[in-house]
């Protein structure tokens, strides 16, 4: 995970302490980044834990690091100071002081580490969105995005895109299931459908493309390795352990990459031969902005226009960015409905409620939009499982203070998000999944509120908000009025399982196992395939 360099090393260690030898020098040798004096009033660096020599505290990013940030933050206080290798960090623990990192210093800190993963995945530095520094090409490259995807005009126009995938998701787990006689795996269902969702807004003809299920695999291991930098990058005289883990990066860039090609060399041979007929999705959108010989784009100015290799990062960003953290989130959603049955109940009701006729139809957005139990409901799964539990990582371009500590430019940031929503001091009862705490409380998940933060906050905030948030409440909507859902036997709301898994994103450990029993047999058997 985060670090094989942790794992290299703890496994070097590990034999060396079995001769007796580096087990005895490390001990001697490991600091303690401790609070140095204050200087005017303010403290030069975050305290932290013991830091290993060399690797300081990779090791303890290796696992479920919110988890571990959280822990630490309890002794060392809102602001932990860390040693990765070279590079400094602090992870920021509170909304006070999430605040001042992605607001008070947006500014500061809205630039994104350097890792040679990301270079080669994405060809090159600053061709993308996600992993761009601050600079024109980022702000060139969210606006493509956010206009030909999320702006209220553009997600009223997709509406009928994310209502037939509801269907069909639908359709499938009824099919899967044989009529709700076998227990299905949630998951696995919501992130074909997210899968499809996501390549559908890029490429609108690829309503019926088979292979879903090897782009979702490609996508996940795309995932998994950008969640772990090479070791190179913390400690560069130890790069030599890169090698394999190098390979196998160019291996899966190589795979992608093919796919990404094929794509834009169908859509052109499409344009050419079609003149008139339009396409209306984010590669039309990309490839009407080609630079030319002369780096031009039509009309428009050298600056606008985009490389090949561009096009290609930016569709794997999207495809990287949405798939995964949205069907996460569905999956975790209904898993706390099913261990809260009054909640699920509660939210049945009012849904029904709020719909024009009572019925089978399926439920369409606009049935929804007043639906408050639903927000809440929606919020309070986004407190309790932040599908990015730490964000991205931000990195400093200047000295500035948090906490009351100076921190020079060039240190990492992580804000635990995972961690703020589970402190009791900011959120009573916090471990408890009550989505009536939101009611009647101007409480949203647009990076306002320093307390209540999945989606992060500033100018890097997730671009996609509106759509997640649009396909989380309107999925989990149709899931529970379409069908009864049982768990499988032997299992009970108290023993179904809400552990976490490792990596970048927060995977549950244990698959959501369910037996769908469809409430409605002729909406689900008529919905389109
Ligand atoms: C529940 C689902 C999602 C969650 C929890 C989530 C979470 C996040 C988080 C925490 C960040 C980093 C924010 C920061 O640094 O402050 C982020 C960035 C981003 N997300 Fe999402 N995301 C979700 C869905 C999506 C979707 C559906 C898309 C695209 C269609 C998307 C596209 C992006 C992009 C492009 C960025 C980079 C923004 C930038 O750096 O300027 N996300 N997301």
């Amino acid at each position: 995970m985060l670090l094989m360099l942790a794992i290299a090393l703890l496994s070097i260690a590990a034999i060396c302490s079995r001769l007796g030898i580096l087990g005895w020098i490390l001990n001697g040798l490991s600091l303690h980044i401790r609070d140095a004096p204050q200087v005017g009033g303010k403290k030069p660096f975050p305290s932290g834990p013991r830091a290993w020599p060399i690797i300081g505290h990779l090791h303890l990013l290796a696992k479920r690091p919110h988890q571990i940030i959280r822990d630490l933050s309890g002794k060392y206080g809102p602001v932990v100071g860390l040693q990765l290798g070279k590079l400094r960090a602090i992870a920021v623990c509170t909304p006070a002081t999430a605040k001042e990192v992605l607001f008070t210093h947006d500014k500061i800190f809205a630039n994104r580490p350097y890792f040679q993963v990301n270079e080669q995945f994405l060809y090159g530095r600053d061709t993308s969105v996600v992993f761009t520094s601050l600079c024109p090409a980022w702000r060139r490259n969210r606006k493509i995005c956010t206009i030909a995807l999320v702006t209220p005009r553009r997600m009223q126009q997709l509406e009928h895109i994310r209502s037939e995938e509801v269907s069909f998701l639908l359709r499938e787990i009824y099919e899967e299931s044989q009529g709700g006689r076998k227990s299905v795996e949630l998951g696995r269902y919501v992130q074909l459908m997210t899968a499809r969702l996501t390549l559908r807004m890029i490429n609108s003809e690829a309503r019926f493309v088979p292979g879903i299920e090897g782009l979702l695999e490609m996508i996940k291991e795309v995932e998994h390795e950008f969640s772990s930098p090479l070791i190179g990058d913390f400690i560069p005289a130890l790069s030599f352990l890169d090698v394999w883990k190098k390979i196998r990066v160019r291996r899966i860039h190589r795979r992608m990459d093919s796919i990404l090609s094929a794509l834009i060399v169908k859509r052109k041979q499409a344009m050419l031969n079609s003149s008139s007929s339009s396409f209306d999705d984010l590669l039309e959108v990309l490839l009407s902005k080609e630079a030319n010989q002369n780096g031009c784009a039509g009309s428009a100015a050298v600056e606008d226009a985009l490389t090949v290799e561009e096009m290609k990062a930016i569709l794997l960003e999207i495809l990287g960015g949405g798939i995964i953290t949205t069907a996460l989130t569905i999956e975790w959603g209904l898993a706390e409905l099913l261990k809260h049955p009054r909640c699920l109940q509660r939210l049945r009701k009012e849904i029904e409620e709020a719909l024009p006729k009572k019925g089978n139809d399926l439920i369409r957005e606009e049935d929804i939009a007043n639906v408050d139990f639903l927000k809440s409901v929606v919020k309070e799964v986004a407190r309790l499982h932040p599908a990015v539990p730490m964000l991205v990582p931000r990195i400093s371009t200047q000295e500035c203070e948090i906490g009351g500590y100076i921190i020079p430019p060039q240190t990492l940031a992580f804000v635990n998000v995972w961690g703020i929503s589970r402190d009791e001091s900011v959120w009573p009862n916090a471990l408890q999944f009550l989505p009536e705490r939101f009611e009647g409380k101007d409480v949203e998940l647009r990076g306002q509120h320093f307390e209540l933060l999945p989606f992060g906050s500033g100018r890097r905030i997730c671009m996609g908000l509106p759509l997640a948030v649009s396909m989380v409440g309107l999925t989990l909507a149709n899931l529970i009025h379409h069908f009864d859902w049982q768990l499988p036997e032997g299992q009970t709301p108290e023993t179904l399982n809400m552990d976490e898994s490792n990596g970048l994103n927060l995977n549950k450990a244990v698959l959501t196992m369910v037996v769908p029993k469809p409430r409605f047999m002729t909406t689900i058997a008529n919905a389109p395939v």
